[in-house]
């Protein structure tokens, strides 16, 4: 049976180095993000190697994300790894100053478009069963609270406890559920974050060594493709040279 693997955000990042390593491994690959140019560049790159779907989505459409899944071509539709890659920050500065419309996106894209892609592929993956796999992309900001974190960390706490229920509820199905929690690693995140601030980015992984999307991408690699009665619950992976923030405390002057 042909392999494939759905990707959300395979236009940059972690979603696209993963499209890379499980294309190395012969998956064939359903690619999803809302840049069609990028999915069709990414389309050309590695479509020598294995078979290619792009779909140009946003995982806040529910009823485009159900169609896309309905209308997978039959080459593509063994998905027996579902990648819940796409989300992002935004707003770093303070609760206290973010436009509501930011918290909202957040939410929207990165729960409310996790649980669209995951409840559009289950009946697939219960189907074909063991050794399937959902890979949900959480945080160390879901864990571990710091300032500007607000909204998104509680996003990425979401993502670490509805990977433990989903396991719970698909347990005797074969279905694996993991949550990958990814510290500081460079790829456009930061950029997005801060609305194209490249400068802010630059600064925030210079002068140390971030993790790569290769990295992550190896680590999703990795629990996909463990013997199938192995499953990883959490995986919370950081640089070496990252670690958490102190405390801190209001004095006065
Ligand atoms: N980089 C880091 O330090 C960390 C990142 N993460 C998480 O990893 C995941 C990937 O981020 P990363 O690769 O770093 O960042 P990038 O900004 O490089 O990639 C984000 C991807 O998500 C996609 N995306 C965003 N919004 C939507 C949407 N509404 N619908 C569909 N796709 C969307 C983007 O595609 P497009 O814009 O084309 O739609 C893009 O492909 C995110 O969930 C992020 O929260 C977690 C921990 C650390
Ligand atoms: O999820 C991203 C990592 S961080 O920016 O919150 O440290």
């Amino acid at each position: 049976m042909n392999k494939s693997v759905f990707i959300t955000g395979a236009t940059s990042g972690f979603g696209r180095a993963a499209a890379r390593r499980f294309a190395e491994a012969g998956f064939s690959l359903v690619l999803t993000g809302r840049r069609r140019e990028r999915l069709e560049e990414l389309k050309s790159e590695l479509s020598g190697k294995v078979a290619v779907h792009v779909i140009e989505l946003d995982v806040r459409d529910e009823a485009a994300v159900k169609k896309a899944v309905d209308e997978l071509p039959d080459e593509f539709a063994s998905v027996h790894v579902l990648l819940n890659n796409a989300g992002l920050a935004l707003a770093p500065e303070p609760a206290q100053d973010v436009a509501l419309e930011d918290w909202h996106t957040m939410i929207d894209t990165n729960v409310k478009g996790l649980v669209n892609v995951t409840h559009a592929l289950l009946p697939t993956l219960i189907e074909l069963g063991a050794g399937t796999s959902i890979i949900n992309v959480g945080s160390t900001a879901g864990k571990w609270p710091y300032k500007g974190s607000h909204v998104y960390g509680a996003t990425k706490a979401f993502v670490e406890q509805f990977s433990y229920n989903l396991r719970c509820d698909l347990h005797g199905t074969g279905v694996r559920v993991t949550d990958i929690a990814p510290g500081m690693a460079e790829t456009e995140f930061t950029l997005v974050r801060t609305k194209g601030d490249q400068a802010a980015s630059d600064q925030l992984y210079g002068n140390t060594t971030p993790m790569t999307a290769e990295d992550i991408a190896e680590q999703m690699f990795y629990v996909a493709t463990l013997p199938a009665h192995l499953n990883i619950n959490f995986l919370e992976i950081q640089p070496v040279r990252q670690v958490w923030a102190g405390m801190a405390v209001d004095r006065d002057e």
